[in-house]
């Protein structure tokens, strides 16, 4: 029985009445737009828009005609409505400027419409990123308006596109998780006040890249390697999804650390994700729910951006890793840590003597 239970859009009312009701308004936008984009996903090959949109996007990568239609949703959703200065979007290359016979707001809206949608090919969840920012002017916004440090969002969230399609959200109070009942069209609070344990035996990170990590990173992960036989004196497990906002949603429902560090790779890039919309919207409902964000060298959110797809290294999830993490970084960078020497490589010279 449905009826009677909290739905988003009481949730947000409640939660913004006040100072930030239209960002309430702004947010039941952002609902429609994600129910729009979580039916596209669904209709999976029957929807008619798998494969490239023959276009490279502004961060050089293969856009999809989902991506398309995907920023598509989040621009018409929100543009009309009054609240917004302006918008950005991972696939725009400048931010979205709300056409002139549509009146203009305070907030600005930052989304990744549509992130590891490589993943929707086969069938892997996907998600939607977004966050809100206020600025003090109601104009339309310019770029430097969007280049605000993360501690400064009013609300963040992503929607997750999987067997269930769910809305995590923070407007500062707390992480809440809303399931969207098919039937009924609503998103319902299925999961109040997530909390993420401080401590966890699983980790995720894409280890083909293991060669390009920093020292502290292949310590970490060679320590959760070598498991009970290690330093760390119990096993860990290791998940890959390649799909962000599927490794968050399992960080939060039980626990977890995520890395996508800084590498060797491409000097040009310090790291693969975006600050404005993957890095700062995920740390927020992280820390939200008593867990840590963080590049290794400091705290995702207070990281002031320079350009508005700038990239960099993320480490979040359990507070007490994330936390070890910063500490190995911190060891490497004054040279107090011992050489470094895997686990797994000292495991292997035992056997051999
Ligand atoms: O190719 P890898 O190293 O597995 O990267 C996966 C990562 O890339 C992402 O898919 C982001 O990529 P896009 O922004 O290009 O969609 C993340 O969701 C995920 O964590």
């Amino acid at each position: 029985m449905l009826f009677g239970r909290t739905t988003l859009s009481k949730f947000v009312i409640e939660q913004t009445r006040g100072q930030h009701s239209e960002m309430g308004a702004l947010l039941i936008d952002v609902a429609a737009a994600v129910k729009g984009i979580s039916a596209l996903v669904g209709k999976g090959a029957l929807s008619g828009v798998a494969g490239s949109a023959a276009a490279i996007n502004v961060q050089g990568e293969e856009q999809k005609k989902i991506d398309v239609l995907a920023n598509e949703a989040f621009l018409r959703h929100c543009e009309w409505g009054g609240q917004l200065a302006g918008m950005a979007s991972e696939e725009l290359e400048e931010p979205f400027r709300i056409p002139d016979d549509y009146p203009r707001g305070r907030y600005l809206l930052v989304f990744d419409p549509l992130d590891g949608s490589s993943n929707s090919d086969v069938n892997v969840s996907v998600g939607s990123i977004f966050s809100i920012l206020a600025r003090s002017t109601a104009g339309a916004a310019q770029k430097p308006d969007f280049l605000r440090p993360g501690h400064e969002q009013l609300a963040a969230g992503y929607a997750i596109y999987g067997p269930a399609t769910m809305l995590v959200l923070t407007v500062g109070t707390g992480t809440h998780g809303f399931t969207l009942d098919r039937e009924s069209g609503n998103f319902i609070l299925t999961h109040p006040a997530i909390r993420i344990p401080a401590a966890t035996r699983e980790f995720a990170i894409n280890t083909s890249n293991e060669r390009f990590w920093e020292p502290p990173v292949q310590r970490y992960v060679g320590e959760c390697k070598a498991g009970s036989s290690g330093i760390r004196g119990v096993d860990f497990n290791m998940r890959w999804i390649a799909s962000m906002v599927a490794e968050v949603h399992r960080i939060l429902m039980r626990g977890g650390i995520f890395m996508y560090p800084r590498d060797n790779k491409d000097p040009a890039k310090p790291g693969r994700l975006r600050l404005l919309y993957e890095a700062n919207p995920m740390a927020m409902l992280v820390e939200q729910a008593g867990g840590a964000a963080s590049t290794g060298r400091g705290r995702i959110l207070d990281v002031v951006p320079d350009a508005l797809h700038q990239r960099l290294p993320v480490i979040l999830g359990s507070r007490e890793e994330v936390e070890r993490l910063e500490r190995y970084h911190h060891e490497y960078d004054t040279g107090a840590d011992r050489p470094f020497v895997s686990p797994l490589f000292a495991e292997r010279s035992l056997f051999r003597d």
